[in-house]
């Protein structure tokens, strides 16, 4: 279990994060949503150790995690980051054996069976097609799918992503979905993923994934729990200021719809 204990962060004398705590289990999705600048970008950069907090403890199954080096944080956690546009001209094949550099010396370079590993990873993807293409050819929605399988040629327990599907079509949303969902299910994957979205943390919940989600905002959790006891109607309207509507289809399945209203309409 990852355990978020009582963290705090600031940049030099602005505090972005105020105690925060949460723990996530193996196997285990988390969504971290909140508005722009609350810090979902900054919290995830504290766990990959990019951050170093201010106060406060993070441990993985009981070590802490500022006392591992480098090199086991990066078998530990992977990271998906948000799709930016990448200037260097690496095949895709290279840019997903660079998910293997942790398990190499800065001397020995990737061998047979890292590339077996890699090409895994592309195929769990669907994207072994395209491995000798450029990635800075690919579409973002494409260039998103060869950096998860980057992370799970890394083959870390826990997968750390900012907002992963910002830029994918509606198609490539619902794959990407589709493909954390199953490395939840059947890899017992770790999942911590910010997203825009509050209905992907539905999605999971419909799908019957272990899932939780935290709101942030004003530097602090405001609300953690299951999507569907967290995510109300009430707790949208504190968190973003805007009037939405919970529609349940399917029996008990949950969807949330916005309805237009912002903070400054409320009655
Ligand atoms: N390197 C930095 N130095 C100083 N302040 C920063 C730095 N990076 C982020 N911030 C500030 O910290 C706050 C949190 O930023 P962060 O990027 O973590 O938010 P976020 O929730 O990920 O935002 P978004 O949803 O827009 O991606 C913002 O006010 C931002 O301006």
């Amino acid at each position: 279990m990852l355990i978020i204990d009582n963290i705090s962060f600031s940049y030099e004398d602005k505090e972005v994060l105020e105690n925060i705590s949460f723990a996530v289990k193996k196997g285990q999705l988390l969504s971290i949503i909140g508005p722009n600048g609350c810090g979902k970008t900054t919290l995830i950069n504290c766990i990959l150790g990019v951050n170093r907090i201010t106060r406060g403890s993070m441990t993985h199954r009981g070590r802490e995690l500022d006392k591992m080096s480098a090199r086991e944080r990066a078998k530990l956690f992977s990271y998906v980051p948000q799709e930016k546009g990448h200037i260097f001209p690496y095949t895709v094949l290279e840019i997903v054996l660079m998910g293997r550099t942790p398990y190499h010396s800065i001397f020995s370079s990737p061998n047979g069976r890292d590339t077996d590993i890699a090409m895994e990873a592309l195929e769990m993807v669907g994207m072994e097609g395209f491995r000798d293409k450029l990635f800075t050819k690919l579409s973002g929605g494409e260039r998103q799918l060869v950096v998860l399988a980057r992370s799970l040629a890394q083959e870390s327990d826990i997968i750390l992503m900012d907002e992963p599907t910002a830029s994918l079509d509606y198609k490539n949303e619902i794959m990407f979905l589709e493909m954390v969902k199953s490395l939840c299910l059947n890899k017992n994957k770790t999942i911590i993923m910010s997203t825009h979205f509050p209905n992907h943390s539905f999605y999971f919940e419909n799908h019957n994934l272990d899932t939780r989600v935290i709101m942030l905002a004003d530097r602090k959790i405001k609300y953690q729990g299951l999507p569907s006891v967290v995510l109300t109607e009430d707790n949208v309207y504190n968190i973003y200021g805007v009037k939405s509507r919970i529609l349940t289809y399917d029996g008990n399945k949950k969807h949330i719809v916005p309805i237009g209203g912002t903070e400054n309409e409320k009655e």
